[in-house]
């Protein structure tokens, strides 16, 4: 399935036959363990050939979200179902798995590990062939133990695969894999969405997100707060364009700039130490430049930045954060407090479940 495109406003009858189409479903499950709210009311769809990409905070809620969708937590209420079955009682043949922690026996190789994998099913693809998919060829006769972490994260993806899933639960798939190793991963998730393959993923890597989702949901303290598609959560929560200048001038030197100067609080703060100028073109940065140096300000470096969802995940999840510790909503210009309009929409919000359509590409 492609990535979103304008599509006309369906039907109300339309939307009820798309809902009906979703693979996977969770109606505001809600999990708790002891006095920690792991999942509160969280509802979300993935249809056929979806990737739906899970993201938040450490201890968000993510893992047990896949957990109760895939059957090894019982949530406290809400329900989940997968391809219209009760977790516990779809056809294995059918899943594929990859938990945060996956630890296969050690004293096997890559090929004799996928090959132990394959045996467990009936209908399997070739093992050789997966593990080309993971770009594990040359490592295919190293012990498991012996191959370094992305690469053991890597058979882990492929023992996924073996049994070639209809639904596909990958728990942060690509922790600890190089760059180009990545990007192998993400070649094969979206070669298999476009078959047709429904995927949920989790990750901490918003370039993954961006990449890879369909739609987006982001986790905070169990609730989704947010969800849409990458670009319409840019819209809607990424904030401007922006100018990053990278500077340890004190606050006060901006005072009799021209325009505007943001000091970006902590939690939403990129990786620039220094103040950021929204609300202008790329062709108004020499203006910029002038009036730094008229007022002698030095800086050691400006940036241009487009909003992506590592802004959008920087906003939402400090503005929850702040409403949890009733620390009050955030004061500079990216606080959008719009997120919390999504948040607890339960599965019979036809609209806001119905992938895609009507959405803004
Ligand atoms: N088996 C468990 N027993 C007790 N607490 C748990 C258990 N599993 C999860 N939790 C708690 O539930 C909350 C959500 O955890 P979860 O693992 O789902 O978060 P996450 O979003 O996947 O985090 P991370 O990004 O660190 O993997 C955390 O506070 C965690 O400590």
């Amino acid at each position: 399935m492609g990535k979103s495109a304008g599509i006309e406003p369906l039907t109300r009858t339309a939307w009820v036959a798309v809902r009906m189409s979703a693979v996977v479903a969770a109606t505001e499950l809600a999990k708790t363990y002891g006095e920690t709210v792991a999942l509160d009311s969280a509802s979300l769809t993935v249809d056929r050939g979806e990737v739906f990409a899970l993201i938040g905070p450490n201890g968000a809620g993510k893992t047990t979200l896949v957990r109760a969708l895939t059957g090894t937590t019982d949530p406290d209420s809400g329900s989940a179902r997968v391809l219209d079955e009760p977790p516990a009682a779809v056809d294995r043949d059918r899943l594929g798995v990859l938990p945060q922690a996956f630890s296969p026996p050690d004293r096997l190789t890559a090929r004799e590990l996928l090959t132990y994998y394959a045996g467990l099913y009936e209908e399997t693809r070739d093992p050789a062939a997966v593990l080309a998919d993971v770009g594990l060829v040359d490592a295919a006769d190293t012990w498991y133990e012996d191959l370094s972490g992305g690469q053991q994260r890597r058979v882990c993806v492929g023992a996924t695969l073996v049994n070639d899933p209809d639904v596909l639960f990958l728990d942060e798939p690509t922790t600890g894999i190089d760059p180009a190793g990545r990007r192998t991963v993400w070649r094969l998730i979206e070669a298999l969405a476009d078959a047709g393959t429904t995927v949920v993923l989790t990750t901490h890597d918003m370039a993954e997100a961006e990449r890879l989702a369909d739609r987006v949901g982001l986790l905070s303290n169990g609730e989704l707060v947010a969800r849409g598609t990458p670009a319409e959560l840019i819209d809607e929560h990424g904030g401007t364009s922006r100018l990053e200048i990278e500077t340890d001038a004190p606050s006060d030197a901006f005072a009799d700039l021209p325009f505007a100067v943001e000091h970006p609080t902590r939690g939403r703060q990129r990786d620039h130490q220094g103040v950021v100028v929204r609300d202008i073109s790329p062709a108004e940065i020499g203006t910029v430049v002038d009036a730094l140096e008229t007022n002698d300000i030095e800086y050691s470096g400006l940036a241009w930045a487009e909003p992506d969802l590592e802004d959008v995940y920087l906003t939402l999840a400090d503005s929850a954060e702040r409403e949890r510790t009733g620390r009050g909503g955030g004061s500079d210009a990216n606080t959008n407090t719009d997120a919390d309009a999504h948040a607890d929409e339960p599965i019979d919000d036809e609209r806001e479940d119905a992938p895609r359509t009507g959405e803004t590409a």
